[in-house]
């Protein structure tokens, strides 16, 4: 196949607004791809192929050759030459690296080169607009998309699974298997204003667990070795020797366990969540922040014990399977029940002790990996947001030559965009003015006007707020009430910023 198929359909997608027309383009072009060339054409339209994949600086990507007249380069050829890029290493391997970017661009046309400009630069991302690429590998391939779902939950590279999918269908899907070592995205949570509310969404009985504001763990052993990740998939076994210690310490030698880590003081209170965050990505030292910081682990999930994948299980199957796994000191404080008194008891005490809230869980859901669903309910009793900065106003008096005021919008997966909800400057310290203020320059996409900075959604911030009121001022129908800054959140992705629909849950 011709890049330059490739490019007209990523070029259709973004012109077509509508989400299932997204899909048909897709679908077509994937329907004829040939068999080699389907996990290429998948990663390129799902622009899974930053620049630091590839080791291409922008500096490498100035001064590019002139285009051709006529598109000849094939998906295949144009792969190879990427992959001769991202082999260079050692001394000259710059100028090398530019020597083949050159040869690659010489080769494509003004509108293939703009294409790939883009994909290098990690700025492709149409395809990757919330499950818009998974259906157009199901639709193509005939396959359930939930199944589609599932096995990149556990292979983690949707061109992998998309190219299973396009030559073995069903079958194909299903072999994707859990494997100890390969961290696999965890279930996330949905959201409820109240107690009440998580246990109807949930239904009742439901589990409550304590929810713990410290880091997402999935520790996977297999005999001696363990390894941990993060929610991001990103390993930290090095940094967090409690938590392997006290999975070497259980009976089992083949696991794979989601939990939290968390900072608690002597008397058992939670530090704040920065104190966490920090001794986690802290790598040098550890044996002795570990004495000063000691980290607790509470383990809530049972992914596979013994060789046996759970993710099928109910959470009442898992939980007995975890129980019988873990020690309880090990396990997150819970109580089963579906009175809503008892239940509101229960989330003011943990409060009391200081921690985030419950979540509140569904006694039949299975694992759902990586999705955020009605399985998983969190109750907090402050409301909060992760949001995505989508522009800022000059301060004035105090904060006269700052970026201040933040324009706060939620993720729409259907539209592909951004929900305006509101704006905020409260909650800004001084520190965080400027450092933002600097960031927002380098993100600025073009002044909307003399008082706001347009910039490139990418910055995620922690909003609390007191409630979200039906608003027709705002473009979403909604508006969230005395919005706050708390923090930003360098460890969460545009892509991973809270929707619109998780606001519309809050809506009392
Ligand atoms: N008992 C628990 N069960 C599940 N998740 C828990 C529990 N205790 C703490 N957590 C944390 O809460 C998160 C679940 O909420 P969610 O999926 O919305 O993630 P989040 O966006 O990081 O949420 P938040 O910012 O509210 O912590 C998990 O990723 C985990 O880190």
């Amino acid at each position: 196949m011709l890049l330059i198929e490739v490019v007209r359909v990523s070029e259709a997608v973004t012109r077509t607004p509508a989400r299932l027309g997204k899909i048909g383009h897709l679908a077509e072009l994937l329907g004829r791809v040939g068999a080699g060339e389907a996990e290429i054409a998948i990663a390129y339209l799902s622009g899974e192929l930053p620049q630091r994949q590839i080791g291409v600086g922008w500096r490498t990507l100035q001064d590019l050759p002139q285009p051709r007249l006529a598109a000849t380069a094939t998906l295949a050829e144009v792969d190879a030459r990427l992959t001769a890029i991202k082999a260079v290493s050692g001394q000259g391997s710059q100028a090398a690296r530019r020597a083949l970017v050159n040869e690659l661009f010489a080769g494509l046309t003004s509108q293939e080169q703009a294409f790939m400009l883009r994909l290098l630069g990690g700025e492709l991302r149409q395809g990757a607009l919330d499950g818009v690429m998974i259906e157009a590998v199901a639709k193509a391939s005939g396959a359930p998309a939930a199944d589609v779902r599932r096995a990149l939950t556990l292979r983690g590279w949707l061109p992998a699974v998309g190219a299973a999918a396009l030559a073995g269908g069903v079958t194909a899907l299903r072999a994707f298997k859990l494997e100890v070592g390969r961290a696999v995205s965890p279930m996330l949570a949905g959201s409820a204003p109240n107690v009440a509310a998580a246990l109807d969404k949930a239904g009742a009985p439901a589990a409550l667990e304590w929810k713990l504001d410290g880091i997402r763990v999935q520790a996977h052993r297999a005999d001696d070795e363990v390894r941990v990740f993060t929610r991001a998939l990103e390993d930290i076994t090095s940094q967090v020797p409690e938590l392997v210690e006290a999975v070497l310490g259980l009976p089992s030698g083949d696991l794979v366990l989601d939990g939290e880590v968390i900072a608690l003081r002597p008397d058992g209170r939670p530090h704040p969540f920065q104190v966490t965050a920090s001794r986690v990505s802290s790598k040098l030292d550890v044996a002795r922040l570990r004495e000063r910081t000691p980290l607790s682990v509470f383990f809530f999930d049972a992914l596979r014990v013994d060789g046996a994948d759970l993710l099928d299980l109910s959470y009442d199957e898992r939980q007995g399977i975890l129980g019988r796994t873990v020690p309880a000191a090990l396990l997150t404080p819970r109580l089963v029940t579906g009175d809503v008194a008892q239940a509101e008891t229960f989330f003011t005490d943990v409060v009391k002790a200081g921690h985030e809230g419950l979540v509140v869980k569904s006694l039949s859901s299975p694992y759902a990996a990586g999705r955020r669903g009605a399985g998983w309910v969190k109750v907090k009793p402050r409301h909060t947001l992760d949001l995505v900065v989508l522009a800022a106003e000059w301060g004035h008096g105090r904060r006269e030559g700052k970026l201040s005021n933040l324009h706060l919008g939620a993720r729409d997966p259907e539209g592909g965009g951004f929900v305006m909800l509101g704006k905020t400057f409260k909650g800004l310290t001084d520190e965080l003015l400027a450092w933002q203020t600097e960031r927002f320059l380098e993100l600025a996409d073009g002044p909307a006007d003399a008082w706001t900075v347009t910039v490139r959604p990418e910055l995620v911030v922690e909003i609390a707020f007191d409630g979200v009121q039906r608003s027709p001022r705002y473009p979403g129908g909604m508006a969230l009430r005395f919005a706050r800054v708390l923090r930003y959140r360098p460890d969460k992705r545009a892509e991973e910023a809270d929707t619109v629909e998780t606001v519309r849950s809050l809506v009392l």
